[in-house]
């Protein structure tokens, strides 16, 4: 689905990720681990073409992500859905309208009964007209893990999506990402926490990435 072949990537003159190769296939589900500026949320703007690479190849869905038209990119990105660690939304809409957000960019039409049944699944039904300030870290992360699976995505990236929650709600995420994989989306984390590495191992076969040293290593069963 996406694939990285010895890329490199460095914000100034130096590199930040050297040399990184690596096979997303459809319905993996990998980890992304490493020390906190290690680069883990620039690899994941390589994956979604956020950023193009100094060096080496991206190729997603088919095609090298430099030769990609802007219209390419946007269906990119639509197959890709994206849940940013910051979890940013629009203060003066509700949170339902936050979540249909990307349907009504691509001027796609809403379909509220499968709206109100995916805010279901998040555990968010009772909040759709609450404004996002009223709302807590774990309802921000849910909300933003919706808003990214809206479009249907093959591919979910999750940027520290338990960055900021308790633990209780960490393994709520954790289910939600692991039920995803289970209707076949791929899916990668990029965390710090390897208590939840640990429990989604026990529930489904995750390879677990580590940069180090700017370089990506397969982790091994240390964890
Ligand atoms: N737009 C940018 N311009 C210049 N430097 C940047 C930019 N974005 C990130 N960096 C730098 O690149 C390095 C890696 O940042 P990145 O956010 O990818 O790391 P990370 O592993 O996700 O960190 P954390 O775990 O703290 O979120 C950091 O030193 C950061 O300051």
């Amino acid at each position: 689905m996406i694939e990285l072949e010895n890329v490199s990537y460095g914000y100034g003159s130096g590199e930040l990720l050297t040399e990184m190769s690596l096979k997303l296939a459809p319905g993996s589900f990998h980890f992304l681990t490493g020390p906190s500026g290690a680069g883990k949320t620039t690899f994941l703007k390589l994956l979604y073409a956020e950023l193009m690479p100094s060096a080496g190849q991206v190729t997603a869905f088919g095609n090298d992500v430099r030769s990609m038209a802007r219209d390419d990119i946007a269906l990119l990105r639509r197959r890709v859905g994206v849940v940013h660690q910051d979890c940013q939304f629009l203060d003066h809409l509700s949170l339902a309208e936050n979540v249909a957000l990307p349907l009504t960019v691509a001027d796609r039409e809403i379909d509220t009964r499968e709206l109100v049944e995916l805010l279901g699944w998040v555990g968010l039904k009772a909040q759709m007209d609450s404004l996002p300030p009223a709302l807590s870290g774990g309802e921000r992360q849910r909300a933003a893990l919706a808003r990214a699976v809206i479009m249907a995505p093959d591919v979910i990236l999750a940027d520290e999506p338990t960055g900021n929650v308790d633990w209780e709600m960490s393994l709520k995420l954790l289910t939600l990402l692991v039920e995803l994989n289970r209707m076949g989306k791929t899916i990668v984390i990029a965390t710090h926490d390897m208590n939840l590495i640990r429990s989604a191992k026990a529930q489904v076969a995750a390879r677990v990435l580590r940069i180090k040293g700017r370089r990506l290593h397969l982790a091994g069963a240390d964890l």
